[in-house]
């Protein structure tokens, strides 16, 4: 773990980085980045649209591109997208620059969350619980290998998890 001013969230989709991200940001009253908002702002089109027409693949060219921009800033709160810790270049920028949140969170609890959602390619499936196990049996390694510290969002309020986030990075970024 690096001491830093960076806090960066990892986790599965629906886990609650962009949640709980910006609510930590106003809490600490930092900048607020989420990369998936980043990539929609630069390239001016929805993250379903750059799988339609990039692939998968393509998305995470310009993911990598956008952590390498913002892992090179100072003091923000970072909610990144599910597969960000899926390349290893971007776990070595995340682990070097920042205090690695992993928000945990069960398969059940992320089926709920995500039930209605159209903005997340990966999970329009015929069956999406059998894409969220399989994401959270090849993931949950990366993120343990990522973080500095864990917390599940499934069995708590957003505040709560929040008010636990910060009792930690203050105790270690002291
Ligand atoms: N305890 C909680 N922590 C975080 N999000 C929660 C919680 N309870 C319910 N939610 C809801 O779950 C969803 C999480 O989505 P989001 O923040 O976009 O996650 P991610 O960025 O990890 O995909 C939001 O609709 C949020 O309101
Ligand atoms: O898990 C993933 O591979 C993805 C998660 C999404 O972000 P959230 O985790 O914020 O939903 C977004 O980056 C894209 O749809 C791919
Ligand atoms: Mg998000």
């Amino acid at each position: 773990m690096t001491r830093s001013e960076n806090i960066y969230l990892v986790g599965l989709m629906g886990a609650g980085k962009t949640t709980i991200g910006r609510q930590l940001a106003r809490a600490l009253k930092l900048p607020f980045y989420d990369s998936d908002k980043a990539i929609e702002e630069r390239t001016g089109v929805d993250i379903p649209t750059i799988f339609e027409f990039e692939g998968e693949e393509g998305f995470r060219d310009r993911e990598q591109k956008m952590i390498q921009q913002l892992t090179q800033m100072e003091g923000i709160v970072l909610a990144t997208g599910g597969g960000a810790i899926l390349r290893e270049e971007n776990r070595r920028l995340l682990k070097e620059n920042g205090f690695i949140v992993y928000l945990q969170c069960s398969v059940e609890r992320i089926l709920e969350r995500t039930r209605r959602d159209t903005q997340r390619p990966l999970l329009k499936t015929d069956n999406p619980r059998d894409r969220i196990e399989s994401l959270f049996a090849q993931r949950e390694p990366l993120y343990l290998s990522c973080a500095d510290f864990k917390i599940d969002t499934g069995v708590m309020q957003s505040k709560e998890v929040v008010s636990h986030i910060l009792e930690e990075y203050n105790s270690v970024n002291r």
